[in-house]
């Protein structure tokens, strides 16, 4: 993070959207306190990237507001200080992996830091394709040079939506275990969307369970689990309660909306 920015706090006030007659995102009141990770996680369609979307100021709300540190989000992505990942990394194809991350710190105007892109593009496991175009990487190897591009920057939020979607089971538990360190050191406000329940407890310091479409809020747990966090981790009783806890916030959050579901 810049050494002017302090970690902002990311306040959702009487926030909803909707797209046509669609509600999308139901009414909500939600605060991401600064410096923490928050996973948000529900079944697929239910606004979880509409409401990342929201928070990066990349979608209008139908009601409400968003603030980020005070401001609109838009402040915040204009001081370069907002950085997303998103499920589909829009790189451009015609700059190498170390040219799309170079691109990131000149866009957030920051001076280009050779050791710090080298750094991350080796982080996420790329360090023998830096030179290499898209157009010649994997789809989860484009994600990763996603990552490295939204982190090079060391912004003050970052939002991740799916970014591991593609990626293979080892390199996710490497990941799991490499990035969310560089994200505390800088005390980044990170929101997180993800479908892996074992990855949103592993990742955060909380996670938010949505309801089926309009999302809403089922459940808000906290994840206590000292860091830093190893795969090893994941087999012990505090973790497996707590992926307990969230599965059943999701059934819960699906057998409430069956009825009105149904009725649909
Ligand atoms: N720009 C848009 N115009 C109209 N409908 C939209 C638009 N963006 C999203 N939607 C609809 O809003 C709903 C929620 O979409 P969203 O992508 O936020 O869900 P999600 O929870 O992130 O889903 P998934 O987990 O499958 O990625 C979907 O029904 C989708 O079709």
């Amino acid at each position: 993070m810049a050494p002017d920015a302090s970690p902002p706090e990311i306040v959702c006030r009487g926030l909803s959207k909707c797209f046509g007659a669609t509600e999308v995102v139901a009414p909500c009141e939600l605060t991401f306190a600064a410096g923490q990770t928050t996973a948000l996680v529900g079944p697929s369609g239910c606004g979880k990237s509409t409401l990342l979307r929201l928070v990066a100021g990349l979608e209008a709300p139908s009601a409400g507001s968003v603030t980020i540190g005070g401001a609109p989000p838009g402040d915040t992505l204009r001081r370069g200080q907002l950085s997303m990942a998103f499920q589909d990394p829009s790189l451009l194809p015609w700059r190498t992996v170390r040219g799309n991350v170079t691109l990131a710190l000149k866009l957030a105007r920051q001076r280009k830091d050779e050791a710090r892109i080298a750094r991350l593009i080796d982080l996420v496991g790329l360090d023998g394709f830096a030179g290499t175009r898209p157009g010649a990487l994997s789809g989860g190897m484009r994600q990763r040079a996603a990552i490295a591009r939204a982190m090079v920057t060391e912004p003050a939020v970052l939002l991740l939506d799916e970014p591991f979607g593609a990626v293979d089971e080892l390199t996710r538990q490497q990941l799991a275990e490499d990035l969310p360190p560089l994200w505390e050191a800088r005390e980044t406000t990170t929101l997180l969307v993800t479908h892996s329940v074992s990855e949103a407890v592993m990742l955060s310091d909380r996670v938010l369970v949505f309801s089926p479409r309009p999302a809403a809020v089922v459940a808000d747990i906290p994840v206590a689990l000292e860091r830093p966090r190893r795969a090893s981790l994941s087999s012990s009783k505090p973790f497996l309660d707590l992926t307990g806890e969230v599965s059943e916030a999701l059934a819960r959050g699906m057998a409430a909306a069956a009825p009105r579901l149904a009725a649909q």
